[in-house]
């Protein structure tokens, strides 16, 4: 099957959430945005501007109280061909490793001998085959990203969305799994919307960066940085120094400006 590189476009998107007292969050607001295909789009911003729901909503897993979400002209629906990365790596405990991934594919038409043919491929390829037939809690955090990062893949998605999906992982882990998404966007290029608190990651990894602050686009940035890229190799650069302080001046003076934040009112340094 040959994978169609779908465009993800948000136009004049609004979504808000009723909170316990009956209030209501304007989690996101008048949201418009284009990703093309195979594109690699970072979205940073402060803690609670709507990364998170942005990315809920291209997965059609919630759906907006105005505007519309399209990817290639018709509402999302949450399947194989969307595959989903959370930090927390939501695995099924009571599943293996093989069938966590595998389900995936269940209700995609693949019979079960189908099912686990690909999932243990899809191990295979992110070097967890020996681990099919262990449980979650048996595995490390680098482990476990692995195979949520498996059971995404399994599918071969044309879009990924990933939500912090290394933050919780030690930083050599971390950097090796950064190489693997950097290989894998290299050369099976799908969409991709991946929600970071790191600038220096949204910078190795992305084609594009969008800033987010309150629920809307604050900035759009395009990181025309040369690849292959590595961290070592970036640091020297000074169009890297450059695009570097402008994303954290921005997110600084969001933070510092946010009444909800612990460091409202510090003066930048
Ligand atoms: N299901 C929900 N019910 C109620 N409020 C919600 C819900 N989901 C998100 N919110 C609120 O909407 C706002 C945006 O949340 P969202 O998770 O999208 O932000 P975020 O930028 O991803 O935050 P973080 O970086 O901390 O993960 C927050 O104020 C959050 O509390």
């Amino acid at each position: 099957m040959t994978p169609t590189h779908p465009t993800i476009r948000f136009a004049g998107v609004s979504k808000a959430f009723r909170q316990r007292d009956g209030s209501s969050i304007q989690a996101v607001q008048a949201i418009d945005l284009d990703v093309p295909a195979r594109q690699f789009v970072a979205v940073v911003g402060p803690s609670g501007c709507g990364k998170s729901t942005l990315l809920r909503l291209a997965d059609g897993l919630i759906t907006p109280d105005m505007g519309t979400v399209t990817i290639d002209g018709a509402a999302p629906v949450p399947g194989p061909r969307i595959g989903f990365v959370f930090q927390n790596f939501r695995l099924l405990p009571w599943r293996s490793v093989l069938d966590n991934v595998g389900f995936a594919l269940e209700g995609s038409g693949y019979s079960p001998p189908d099912r686990r043919d690909r999932a243990m491929a899809q191990l295979r390829k992110v070097g967890l085959e020996a681990w099919a037939d262990q449980y979650p809690a048996q595995l490390s955090g680098g482990m476990k990203q692995r195979v949520a990062l498996a059971r995404a893949l399994v599918g071969d998605p044309d879009i990924l969305l990933m939500d912090e999906p290394f933050a919780s992982l030690d930083a050599q882990t971390r950097e090796l799994m950064q190489e693997d998404l950097l290989r894998l966007h290299a050369e099976r290029q799908p969409t991709v919307l991946f929600v970071t608190h790191s600038v220096d990651e949204a910078l190795l990894l992305a084609d594009r960066i969008i800033v987010m602050g309150r629920g809307a686009v604050l900035d759009d940035i395009e990181v025309d940085l040369p690849r292959p890229r590595s961290i070592e190799g970036l640091q020297g650069l000074p169009a890297y120094a450059t695009l570097r302080a402008r994303l954290w001046s921005q997110i600084r003076h969001l933070v510092l400006s946010d009444p909800a934040s612990a460091f409202f009112g510090r003066q930048p340094g």
